[in-house]
């Protein structure tokens, strides 16, 4: 019989209350803390104290830790048995299960609703999803998040062996032929709600600095070598990195120039057959490891955009941002590097249109990954609300905790619903008709979910008081998207140029016969 189904009743329990002898009861089950007591990070004191030492201490636990802490193989161990005749009722979940918190899923996901968009195909694909995020990609998103190291090698290789990466670049030729998530799905089935989906495990792990460090560089910085490079240089680049084995990324802004790209810098001259490249970037996400650059270069007579592989000529520096540098963010500057001519993506002096053609799906990305971890915060508000004792009652119980509530809850439902609206206009719209049709509503749908996502950060961090600015245990979530959520209304293009990108949109189309 192993030492966990032994069973105690609660006065065995209540014998062992002093140092060097020191047993609790966490949900039902037994703890021997004789030894642990002295390396606690919380103090030996507060264990020996009356109501705990020998005692239930669930609701003292649960009031101080987060459940994963009794999951960690170290201090899993140091359960000894369960108490007779209770059972646990606080569980991890599976890995592809549904919280049933409510508003903690989309409603298409929460038992008993329904959807016009999603299908079985979604449901399916959504699950195998939930699983590979859970079990391969979030333990590393924590500990990257953490150590700031980038993404390893292994877990890259596991996501392009479920085409993960191919697929965040959205419906397309790329996908043909390929296995998607082992064959959960066809190629010909995929759409941009099934990529949705995608988006939104990625975002709700909460680890911002991962996010962009998964690759997100390669999902800005490829799709203009997939649309608009040589048929030659499609054949050797596009393979090469949606198997992970090499890394791509999008080199546009410079110090001297940001959401202007007129504005940019860096030159390109044509020598014959070469491109000599001089200049700098700045906030260039995976540049750290990238081995291609898709670089927005000044030419004669306006943009070109040029696929620069990385050479002794190309030099990238980590910027120290407020986010984790698992992202890559570089400084990245090109001394007279020499790139063939063949290696121009799209047409010389119409770099412009290679940029903007990006920019919608990227935007549409950023509102995916940052609105899924605005419910993620919803959810870790309602959960703590509801099991923190304040005043000898649950913080719920107070209304003005519930006014929050309600406003992060109608914020995430007005975005995810927006969201989904869009993306079904997406896939009913050729490329082009997009770029005419959605530019506006993506770029107004990006400011709303990253304004919202900074109003929900502040009532977040009210609502977990100092624990919602401590990087460790309970608020660590609350903390990081406090501390990250302004990367969304940034990256991508400024909240206020896409409000206002947004207006004027909307302007252009305005019937000029309108009057009141
Ligand atoms: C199996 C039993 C326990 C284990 C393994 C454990 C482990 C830990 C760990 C790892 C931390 C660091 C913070 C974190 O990562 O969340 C911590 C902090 C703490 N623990 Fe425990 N603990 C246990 C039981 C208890 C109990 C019963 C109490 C009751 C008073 C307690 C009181 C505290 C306090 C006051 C802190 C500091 C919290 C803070 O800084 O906000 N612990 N504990």
């Amino acid at each position: 019989m192993s030492t966990k189904q032994r069973t105690f009743t609660t006065q065995e329990v209540a014998q062992h209350n002093k140092s060097g002898d020191l047993w609790i009861i966490i949900d039902a089950k037994v703890y021997d803390l004789s030894r642990f007591a002295d390396m606690h990070p919380g103090g030996s004191g507060v264990l020996f104290a009356s109501a705990i030492a020998g005692q239930d201490a669930t609701q003292a636990f649960f009031g101080l830790h987060r459940h994963e802490v009794l999951l960690r193989p170290q201090y899993a161990r140091l359960q000894i048995g369960t108490v007779d005749g209770q059972e646990e009722v606080i569980k991890p979940l599976a890995s592809d299960a549904l919280s049933e918190v409510p508003y903690a899923e989309p409603s298409f996901l929460s038992k008993g609703y329904f959807s016009p968009y999603y299908t079985e195909s979604h449901r399916k694909f959504h699950k195998a999803v939930r699983k590979f995020m859970t079990e391969v990609v979030y333990p590393e998103a924590v500990r990257c998040e953490d150590n700031g190291k980038r993404i390893s090698q292994d877990v890259v290789d596991k996501i392009c062996e479920m085409n993960i990466f191919a697929m965040r670049l959205g419906k397309g030729k790329h996908l043909k032929g390929r296995t998607l998530m082992g064959g959960v799905i066809t190629p010909e089935e995929f759409d941009h709600f099934h990529e949705l989906l995608i988006n939104l495990e990625i975002g709700r792990m909460g680890t911002r600095g991962f996010v962009d460090g998964l690759l997100a560089g390669g999902v800005i910085g490829l799709p203009p070598v997939l649309n608009f490079g040589t048929p030659e240089i499609q054949a050797k680049v596009v393979p090469e990195v949606l198997s992970g084995k090499k890394y791509i990324c999008l080199a546009i802004t410079e110090a001297f120039a940001g959401s202007d790209v007129s504005g940019l810098q860096t030159t390109a001259v044509r020598e014959g057959d070469v491109w000599i490249i001089n200049g700098t970037k700045k906030w260039i996400t995976n540049g750290t490891f990238a081995d291609y650059f898709t670089v927005g270069c000044k030419t004669d007579k306006g943009l070109t955009v040029i696929l620069v592989p990385r050479d002794d000529n190309v030099e990238t520096k980590a910027i120290k941002t407020a986010y984790s540098s698992t992202a890559g963010t570089a400084y990245v500057t090109f001394t007279n590097v020499r790139v063939p001519v063949s290696h121009t993506l799209g047409s010389v002096n119409k770099g412009l249109q290679v940029i903007l053609s990006n920019f919608n799906h990227e935007r549409w990305m950023i509102c995916a990954t940052s609105l899924a971890t605005q419910r993620k915060i919803v959810e870790e508000c309602l959960k703590w609300s509801n099991q923190r004792i304040v005043f000898g009652k649950p913080l719920n119980s107070q209304p003005v905790i519930r006014a929050k509530l309600a406003n992060m809850i109608a914020r995430i439902e007005s975005a995810q619903n927006w969201m989904e609206s869009i993306t079904h206009q997406m896939n009913n719209m050729s490329y082009d008709v997009q770029s005419d049709r959605l530019a506006g509503p993506i770029g107004l749908l990006k400011q709303f979910v990253t304004r919202t996502g900074r109003e929900t950060a502040e009532d977040a961090t009210q609502v977990f008081g100092g624990r919602g600015i401590t990087a460790t245990g309970m608020g660590k979530l609350v903390e990081n998207y406090h501390r990250t959520s302004p990367y969304d209304a940034i990256l991508g293009g400024a909240e206020d140029v896409l409000g206002d990108l947004g207006v004027r949109q909307a302007m252009k189309k305005m019937p000029k016969n309108a009057r009141l």
